[in-house]
């Protein structure tokens, strides 16, 4: 078993929001034992506390990891999203502090895309409003305001992994797929891209939302936008809470201008199972509510678990971080018999021949070196014959520019 700079039993693992049992597992095999477990989000206070002396965190969309939370977080070596999004944390607080944060950018993708389409497909045959008269002992045989969904429009908004794989899966059923993207992507099948947002909300039949949380989509869709809309029309959002204003969709439901809407995430979201979920949407006969599942399959969350932890495992064993959203990537071979210095710093000219210098003014004979830059920081990643070690981190130390080193034994 890999060995790291502190023996594995006293290395924190904080893990919230209920993360998969399988990452707990892949830990454990590993040798990580030292595992706090909690089964929902930590109110803020306890969240300050709860980081204090872990080593690494894994959150999934409800924790927010701020500056504050990451002052605290002395010790943090590394952050797992057990998710996709990274929006809820402050990624360049933790670059800064030299802490990489990984996520699993596939695992839950095919689970949101199917219930997309699902949606769509209750939502064009007015299943909600259906369903609660039945509930109610009420009873609407008709097919009035009820469609087919081969031959209508769908209209995506962000083509990325979710995004192009919902278009695969409509066209499947005759859809029409027609997307909007900040960049160009190649159309899969049939599937038209269109220069403008406008145009897309304008003809579409059902408008779904596959884009990140950022500047760029923040509120993108409020009462000019939804206004644009078909009559008629119905709008999916299984992307970010903040990307809809709420208040506004809920207007055009009421006053009948869209037809109906599937919402699966909120700008405020409750903490967890026990707390009162609260939006101007709850009432609505036409519209889906779910509580943030779009991911949450076993399937998804199982791969997840995983993924992540494999990621974060990886990091701590061998240093390794490839595939991290905020930090230069180097992919490392295992280091038999060598110690392995890592050293993270501000990407300011000359750290790198200073590394060098240093260690060769102590007399260290370095067997591999590997480099990676982003525009803020870099990580250079050293091997040493064992002997030498404590003595080479202690040089390397000195360093100007150094935000922290580790060494793995
Ligand atoms: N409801 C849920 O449980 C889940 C929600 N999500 C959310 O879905 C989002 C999308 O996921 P992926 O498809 O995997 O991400 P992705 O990164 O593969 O695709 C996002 C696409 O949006 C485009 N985009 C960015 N800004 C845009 C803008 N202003 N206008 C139009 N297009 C824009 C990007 O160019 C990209 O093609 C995630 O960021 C996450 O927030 C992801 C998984 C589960
Ligand atoms: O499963 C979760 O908690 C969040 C899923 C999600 O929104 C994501 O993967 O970005």
């Amino acid at each position: 078993m890999a060995k790291t700079s502190l023996d594995k039993s006293k290395i924190k693992i904080l893990l919230l929001e209920g993360v998969h049992p399988s990452a707990v597992e892949h830990f454990k095999a590993n040798g990580y034992t030292n595992i706090e477990y909690h089964a929902k989000s930590l109110s803020e206070e306890a969240l300050l506390e709860a980081v204090k002396d872990a080593h690494f965190i894994g959150i999934r969309s409800r924790t927010h990891l701020t500056e504050a939370v990451f002052a605290a977080a002395s010790k943090l070596v590394a952050v797992g999203c057990f998710c996709i999004g990274t929006n809820q944390v402050d990624l360049q607080a933790a670059l800064a502090r030299g802490i990489p944060v990984f996520n699993a950018p596939y695992s839950n993708t095919r689970s949101v895309a199917e219930l997309v389409l699902a949606e769509a497909i209750m939502l064009m045959r007015g299943i909600p409003h259906k369903s609660q008269v039945c509930h109610q002992g009420g009873w609407i045989k008709s097919a009035n305001g009820s469609y087919e969904v081969r031959g209508k429009k769908l209209g995506i908004i962000g083509y990325g992994n979710i995004g192009s794989q919902l278009s695969v899966l409509a066209e499947s059923l005759g859809m029409e797929v027609l997307y909007y993207d900040v960049i160009s992507k190649l159309p899969l099948g049939n599937a038209r891209q269109l220069d403008s947002l406008e145009e897309l909300l304008a003809i579409s039949d059902v408008v779904s939302l596959h884009v990140p949380e950022t500047h760029s989509t923040k509120w993108m869709m409020a009462k000019a936008q939804i206004s644009q809309m078909k009559q008629g029309a119905h709008l999916i959002n299984a992307s970010r809470g903040t990307v809809v204003v709420i208040e506004d969709l809920a207007e055009a439901l009421e006053s009948g201008h869209l037809a109906g809407a599937a919402i699966d995430v909120f700008p405020v979201e409750p903490r967890g199972n026990d707390d009162e979920f609260i939006s101007p949407l709850r009432g609505l006969d036409n519209v889906i509510l779910t509580p943030h599942i779009g991911g949450s399959t076993m399937e998804a969350q199982e791969n997840i678990g995983k993924e992540v932890s494999e990621k974060l495992i990886r990091y701590s064993d061998n240093g390794t971080s490839t595939f991290s959203v905020n930090f230069p990537e180097v992919a490392l071979p295992s280091h038999p018999e060598k110690h392995r210095l890592l050293h993270i710093h501000q990407n300011i000219p000359g750290v790198l021949s200073e590394i060098n210098r240093v260690l060769s003014e102590n007399g260290i004979n370095i067997s591999g070196q590997y480099l990676q830059t982003n525009e803020k920081v870099g990580y250079v990643v050293v091997d040493v014959d064992k002997e030498y070690s404590q003595q080479a981190l202690e040089a390397m130390k000195q360093v100007k520019g150094t935000i922290r080193t580790r060494v793995l034994f």
